[in-house]
Order: structure tokens, then C-alpha cells, then sequence
């Protein structure tokens, strides 16, 4: 038996014939893409990638190794394409983001609407972000605000994208799908969760809880003190308030904020009753114009991927190949595609950056429908 020095001596033999290979193969790629560059041909070719992969896997002599092979090559083929990006952008060829740096976003004498009724917290993040001197309004759902965009009945929407204790909004990322609306900014408000009942209500005379559904989750550990209560969702916090308000009801309570609860005039039966203290809601500031603030250092984007194994993998190596740091990964059906799935990803980063606009256009030729829905 040869002893494992003589075995690791043939093994670094071969390894650097193998770097020796790649370097020359990655020399013919970066000629391939001048090519390219002078006939103006897309980086990607799935079909002779395809060809490749079968060509390769068929010259292996047994399974485990056509498996490796084809990681390999799949993984080569990778590399070999990041090095045209490079050298495209390099030569200018990368096309312009149809995105506008702007100075500012506006945030005085615009009209912005929210979604609820004041005293939301939409309404809180809307007061955050602009200046007091906006002209604002409130519809009843989420899509009336989009809608407002796209129209241009308004010039910004506020919208809840995320919560710190209950997770994502998902029919935001579906919203964000349906319209061709691009997100400006983003407002982190504090969600300090109060029950609220009427004037001379008592915490023993309460049998149902109104609020939306992600503030009821949100003060589950609460809830779950009161067993007997019936959890009734509503499309806003603020409109859960308004409706004991309405009611007259000396039984019903309802989940939100202090400010909701001034505003319709009742009592504060229990206070901070969220099972998270820091719990927190992100909203964005949605406008239906391509534009980012020249400082912009968020990205969100989306894109689907073909329902292959690995798919995702290579999308997201051009983050890592670029150097770009991921901040959030979100997925959400495909309508009439069952167990397929759209990919929502924020990441560090600015659209004028090079890296940025390598991984754009690495993803944008290698995924399905890729969409940019802001810098902020
Ligand atoms: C090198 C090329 O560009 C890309 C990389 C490939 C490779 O490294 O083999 C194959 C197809 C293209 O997606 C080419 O078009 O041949």
C-alpha cells in the first residue's frame, strides 16, 4: 500500500493540473466575452450550459462521479460567467438601471396616504417620515393605497412590510408584485400594544378582543392569560378601536395604540401587553416613480427561479461573489404555479455601486422576471 505522503504528492500533481485547466478555460471565457461585448449576445446560454452539463456527466464512469461532475461544472460555468459580467461592465456594457438618483425625497407639501383610520400606526410612521405639512388620507385596505400610487391620487403610501414579533406582511410582498410601485424609504415604528376598553368598562366585563390579526399575535402570551375572551381580527388596530368606540359595548376591548386610544376617546385597561418589549413594525414608503436617495443603502429586489435543485444557490452566489451583505430573504407563492415560488431579497447596497450593478445583471439574466423594488 503507498503511504498517505506518496498518495497526497499525486493529489497535489493533479490539483494544480486541474488550476492549470481552469485558468486556461477562464483565459477562453474572458475571450467569449469579447465576443460578446462586440455582438452585443446575452452572458447566459442556458441551452449550452445544458449541453455542457450532459456532455461532461456522460463522460464520467459511475453515478457518484457524474453527480460530482456535473456540481463541478455547474459551479465552473459559474465562475466562468461572473468573469463576464466583469469584463462587460468593465467595457461599459452593463445598461443603465432605469433608476434616478434624486438629492432628497420629498417630504413636505406631498400627499401621502395611509392605510386604517387615525390613530394607526401606519398613521404614526407617516408622521415620522414626512414633515407636518403634508396633506394626507386614509383608505380602508392596503391595495386602495396602492392604487392611490399608481393613479397618482397620491404621491406616497405607507405601508407595514414587517413585524419584529409576528414576521413579514405577506400580502405586502404580493402588493409589491401587483403594482408598479417602487419603495422610497422605510420607518421603524415602536408598536406598544395597550387594551382598550370604553370610559367605564372594567378588565373583568371584557368577553371579546378586537385588532388586527398580527397585533393579536403579537400579545399572545397576554391573551393567553385570558382564555375566555374571543379573538375577533380586523383590518387595523385603529379600526378595532373605533368599533368599541362605535359599539357602545361595555364587553368589547380592543388591541392598540395609546395615541388610538385618545383618539376615540377610551380607557386604557391594561398597558404593554405585547410579549416582546422591543416589538417594532417596519413600514415602507411606497411612489410610483423610479427614483432613490443618491445616499440610498438598502435594495430590495424579486425574482423567480426554475424549479431545479440548486437554482436558488446560484442566484444568491452573486451576492457572495460580490462582496454584497444579504439582509432579509422572503418567499411567496406563485399565483396558478403550485410549489412554485417568488424570492424577495433585501441586501446592502447602493444602484450606482459596480458590485451592485455586476449582481443585477448576473440575476437579472439567470433568474425569471427579476424586479428591482427600490433603493432606500
Ligand atoms: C463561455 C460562455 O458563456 C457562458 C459560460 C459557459 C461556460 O463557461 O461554458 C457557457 C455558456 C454561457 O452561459 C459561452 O457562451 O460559451
Amino acid at each position: 500500500m503507498e503511504n498517505l505522503l506518496e498518495l497526497r504528492n499525486e493529489i497535489d500533481a493533479i490539483d494544480k493540473e486541474i488550476v492549470g485547466l481552469f485558468q486556461k478555460r477562464m483565459k477562453i471565457s474572458s475571450e467569449v466575452a469579447e465576443y460578446k461585448i462586440s455582438t452585443g449576445k446575452k452572458v447566459f446560454d442556458r441551452a449550452r450550459e445544458e449541453e455542457k452539463i450532459r456532455a461532461v456527466t456522460e463522460l464520467a464512469d459511475n453515478d457518484f462521479n457524474r453527480h460530482g461532475i456535473e456540481e463541478l461544472f455547474q459551479q465552473i460555468m459559474s465562475m466562468s460567467r461572473k468573469l463576464q459580467y466583469q469584463l462587460l461592465a468593465q467595457n461599459g456594457v452593463v445598461g443603465r438601471l432605469p433608476f434616478i438618483a434624486v438629492e432628497e425625497i420629498e417630504k413636505s407639501r406631498v400627499r401621502v396616504v395611509f392605510q386604517g383610520v387615525e390613530g394607526a400606526y401606519s398613521e404614526a410612521a407617516m408622521k415620522a417620515f414626512f414633515q407636518d405639512d403634508i396633506t394626507s388620507f386614509h383608505v380602508e385596505h392596503w391595495r386602495d393605497a396602492m392604487e392611490a400610487i399608481a393613479e397618482g391620487s397620491a404621491d406616497f403610501a405607507v405601508l407595514p412590510i414587517e413585524n419584529s414579533t409576528a414576521g413579514s406582511v405577506s400580502d405586502m410582498y404580493d402588493l409589491l408584485m401587483e403594482f408598479e410601485n417602487y419603495i422610497v424609504g422605510e420607518q421603524v415604528i415602536r408598536c406598544q400594544h395597550n387594551l382598550l376598553g370604553l370610559p367605564d368598562a372594567e378588565l373583568s366585563d371584557i368577553k371579546t378582543v378586537y385588532s388586527h390579526s398580527q397585533a393579536l399575535s403579537q400579545c399572545k402570551e397576554y391573551l393567553g392569560t385570558h382564555r375566555d375572551w374571543k379573538q375577533i381580527p380586523m383590518v387595523n388596530t385603529a379600526m378595532a378601536a373605533k368599533k368599541v368606540k362605535e359599539d357602545g359595548d361595555k364587553t368589547q376591548a380592543a388591541i392598540a395604540s395609546a395615541y388610538a386610544g385618545e383618539k376615540f376617546g377610551l380607557k386604557v385597561l391594561a398597558d404593554k401587553i405585547y410579549d416582546n418589549e422591543a416589538n417594532s413594525t417596519r413600514f415602507i414608503i411606497v411612489t410610483n416613480q423610479r427614483i432613490f436617495r443618491w445616499d440610498a443603502k438598502k435594495i430590495s429586489i424579486s425574482f423567480e427561479v426554475p424549479h431545479t435543485s440548486g437554482s436558488l444557490y446560484n442566484i444568491l452566489s452573486h451576492f457572495i461573489y460580490n462582496n454584497l451583505n444579504m439582509t432579509k430573504i422572503e418567499s411567496r407563492p406563485i399565483p396558478g404555479r403550485n410549489w412554485e415560488y417568488r424570492f424577495f431579497i433585501d441586501f446592502e447596497g447602493n444602484l450606482n455601486d459596480g458590485g451592485v450593478k455586476n449582481a443585477l445583471r448576473g440575476i437579472r439574466e439567470e433568474a425569471n422576471n427579476m424586479r428591482i423594488l427600490g433603493n432606500y
